[in-house]
């Protein structure tokens, strides 16, 4: 393996590597950085952890101090969180540049963001919904003259999921220059980019990690076959084997709702482990702030949904449990990827109940990893089966004594509205039917009637 002078980065920059501990380059980072150096477009797929990031910041950084302009360069990410993370390696590896860089997400003041965005930083790290909506909204700033545009977790930014970005993205590409560079990067790329591949002008380099497995090896895949009724208690003696274990440890646990995940947090804390939650029912702020202490290592559990199953790097997690198996393997190795990073250990256990044994079959193909079963000595959980599932029941009947799914509904509407979808939102609305409700009937009727008038 060589180093980073090696693959035509300059002094400082191999310096500022160096202070950040960065002393030798991964395998993706070898070989899509002098790619990426030459001018081509790139394609690189290489497994969690793998230091996917720098392989793009570095040689962009390196280009930007070159000929240093803005905006030089667009990346987009299909969550809050992650743009945050990537705009700090930026910041961080690119501090000896005066680095300027704006973050533009969603869930945060869209005025502020526009007045930075006419500044002209040199790096616009964005999710595409709210960079679009800027797109549409004002002219104070230009994309067209960027160099890079690059699309981290590419495979979710392009595939037609819950949240599409088709039509932001059709939106935002329609405003960058023809001649540019285009960076794509993911742990799993999908049929959809291997198309791409064959189809892309500027002669694409195309690199994936030659591992005939999917996930890394330093990762131990655990399961745990488990009746439903009996999860939680598990979930709960596990937390209490590694806390008994362990002093520095850290957890995140995957679950499929933001209601469960809600519960688990409640119940958690009411056996007094130090549990936060993600999801994305919760105010931005209100994210960022969890995500935060649970990094500072304030709280040692995080429980999430899949709004942070791709990209976050957290060096302190050992641990990811899936209470419940993903339906998608891809979905899988983006969540236990969130342990064993950059050469550390760590454990995944997935709960698996009857109904979920194909799911584990397809992981396993996927992946090309067997799991192992996880050894749990089923008499100390049953002690506390009947304790944990009395305790789930109170956390129930406490949120469902809050406006946790009113808040819900609301949430659903506000995109519907924003989506344009009158119909949908009027059956929705129309069996609530409470005043801050009508009021958005209102308000969207408004804005219809303005269009249809200034058409
Ligand atoms: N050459 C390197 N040597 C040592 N550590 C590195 C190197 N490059 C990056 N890292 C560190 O490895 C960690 C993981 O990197 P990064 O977040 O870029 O992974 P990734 O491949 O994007 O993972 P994911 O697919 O989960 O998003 C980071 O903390 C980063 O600072």
């Amino acid at each position: 393996m060589g180093d980073f002078h090696s693959l035509g980065l300059s002094d400082w920059l191999v310096k500022q590597c160096k202070q950040l501990g960065i002393d030798k380059p991964t395998p993706v980072q070898e070989n899509c950085v002098p790619a990426i150096l030459e001018g081509r477009d790139c394609l690189g797929c290489a497994k969690t952890g793998s230091g996917k990031t720098a392989a793009f910041v570095l040689p962009v950084l390196q280009k930007l101090s070159e000929d240093p302009y803005g905006i030089f360069c667009l990346v987009l990410t299909p969550t809050r969180s992650l743009a945050y993370q990537i705009a700090e390696q930026f910041r961080v590896l690119g501090k000896p540049l005066g680095l300027k860089d704006c973050i533009v997400v969603g869930g945060m003041d869209m005025v502020t963001q526009a007045l930075e965005l006419s500044k002209q930083p040199h790096v616009v790290v964005a999710t595409p919904g709210r960079l679009a909506d800027h797109v549409r909204s004002s002219n104070t700033f230009s994309m067209r003259k960027i160099k890079f545009l690059i699309l981290d977790e590419a495979d979710r930014l392009l595939e037609q999921g819950c949240t599409d970005f088709t039509k932001d993205l059709e939106e935002i590409l329609g405003t960058l220059p023809a001649k540019r560079q285009t960076l794509l990067f993911s742990a799993t790329l999908t049929d959809t980019l291997q198309e791409l591949k064959s189809i892309a002008m500027n002669k694409p380099f195309f690199w994936e990690s030659t591992s005939e497995t999917r996930t890394v090896e330093e990762l131990d895949q655990r399961y745990i076959l488990t009746p439903e009724k009996v999860k939680d208690a598990y979930l709960v003696h596990l937390i209490q084997t590694f806390t008994d274990k362990h002093d520095d440890w850290s957890i995140i646990i995957f679950t499929n709702t933001c209601k469960n995940c809600q519960i688990l947090t409640m119940m958690l804390r009411e056996f007094n482990f130090p549990t936060i939650s993600l999801h994305s029912m919760m105010k931005q702020r209100q994210r960022f702030a969890n995500l935060a202490k649970f990094k500072a290592s304030v709280y040692k559990i995080l429980i999430a949904t899949d709004v942070a199953a791709r990209g976050l790097d957290i060096p302190t997690v050992q641990v990811v449990i899936n209470h419940n198996t993903p339906g998608l393997p891809k979905i899988y190795i983006h969540r236990v990827g969130r342990t064993a990073r950059a050469g550390r250990n760590g454990v995944s256990i997935t709960l698996v109940t009857q109904y979920d044994i194909h799911l584990v079959h397809s992981i396993e193909e996927q992946t090309k990893t067997k799991l192992t079963e996880y050894p749990v000595e089923e008499k100390e959980v049953h002690k506390i089966l009947t304790q944990v599932n009395v305790t789930r029941r109170e956390c129930e009947i406490r949120l469902e004594s809050t406006d946790f799914d009113e808040k819900k509904e609301i949430n659903k509407r506000k995109q519907l509205i924003l989506e344009g979808k009158p119909y949908l939102c009027f059956s929705v609305l129309s069996q609530i039917g409470s005043q801050r409700l009508s009021l958005s009937v209102k308000l969207y009727l408004n804005m219809t009637e303005q269009k249809q008038k200034s058409l």
